[in-house]
C-alpha cells in the first residue's frame, strides 16, 4: 500500500515537530470490521488475502502517524495464519511500530476476533510488515526515532534489528556475513 499526506508546509517548526522521537502509543492503529460473504473462502472462513490488505491498511496508518510523510510498503517480513476466521468474525488489526531505522519502519501487527456472545477477544494471527518513508518523488527520507515503553515494545524494538537483517539477506540485500545481530544468535 501507498499512503500520501502532506510531506512539507516548509515551516521549519513543523518540520522539527515531525522529527522527535515517538512513543508506539502515538501511532497505534486499531481497525475494527466484519468478515463478510465475499471476503471467505468455500469453507467459509476468511480469505489469507483479505487479512494481508487489512493489516497492510492498519500497518500503512500507523507508519503515517508515526512519521508524517508519504509511506510504501518494502517487505512483508512474516505472517502467521495460525486460527481460521469465520464469516461474520469481528475482526480487529492493531498495528504498532515496532522500530523505526533511518527511512524504514518495522510495523508489528496483532489480529483478534471477538466471541459474538462473551465479548472474550482471542488472538487469531500476527504479522510483521515494513514500511519505507518517502518524498514526493520516491526518494527515502528520514523517520523519528521511537522509544518502546512497555516490556512487549521493548522485545519487540530489540528483535526488529534481527528480523530487519534476516529480511534484507533474504532479499539479497545484505550479505550474510553483515548480519551481526543474526549471527549473534547462533554464537
Ligand atoms: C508494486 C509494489 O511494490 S506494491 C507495494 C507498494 N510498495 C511500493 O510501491 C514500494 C516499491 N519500492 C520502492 O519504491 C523502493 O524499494 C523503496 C523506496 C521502498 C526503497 O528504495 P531502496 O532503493 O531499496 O532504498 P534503500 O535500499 O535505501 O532502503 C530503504 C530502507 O528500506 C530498508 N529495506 C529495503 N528492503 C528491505 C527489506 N526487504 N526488508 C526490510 N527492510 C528493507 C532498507 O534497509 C532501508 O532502511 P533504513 O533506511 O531504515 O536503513
Amino acid at each position: 500500500m501507498i499512503v500520501s499526506i502532506p510531506a512539507s508546509t516548509g515551516n521549519t517548526t513543523f518540520a522539527k515537530k515531525q522529527m522527535s522521537a515517538k512513543t508506539p502509543k502515538e501511532s497505534r492503529t486499531v481497525v475494527t470490521d466484519l468478515v463478510l460473504p465475499s471476503e471467505t473462502n468455500p469453507i467459509g472462513n476468511m480469505f489469507g488475502g483479505e487479512l494481508l490488505a487489512r493489516m497492510d491498511r492498519a500497518a500503512s496508518i500507523a507508519a503515517r502517524r508515526h512519521s508524517r510523510r508519504i509511506v510504501v510498503t518494502v517487505s512483508v517480513n512474516h505472517v502467521a495464519f495460525n486460527k481460521m476466521i469465520p464469516l461474520g468474525s469481528v475482526v480487529t488489526v492493531e498495528a504498532n511500530v515496532s522500530r523505526a531505522f533511518k527511512s524504514s519502519m518495522e510495523i508489528f501487527m496483532d489480529v483478534w476476533i471477538e466471541d459474538r456472545e462473551s465479548g472474550m477477544r482471542s488472538k487469531a494471527n500476527e504479522a510483521i510488515y515494513t514500511f519505507v518513508a518517502v518524498d514526493e518523488m520516491g526518494n527515502t527520507v528520514p523517520v523519528p526515532e521511537l522509544i518502546p515503553e512497555t516490556k512487549l515494545e521493548k522485545e519487540r524494538f530489540v528483535a526488529a534489528l534481527r528480523r530487519k537483517q534476516l529480511s534484507l539477506v533474504l532479499a539479497g540485500k545484505m550479505q550474510p556475513n553483515e548480519a551481526t545481530e543474526l549471527k549473534a544468535l547462533f554464537s
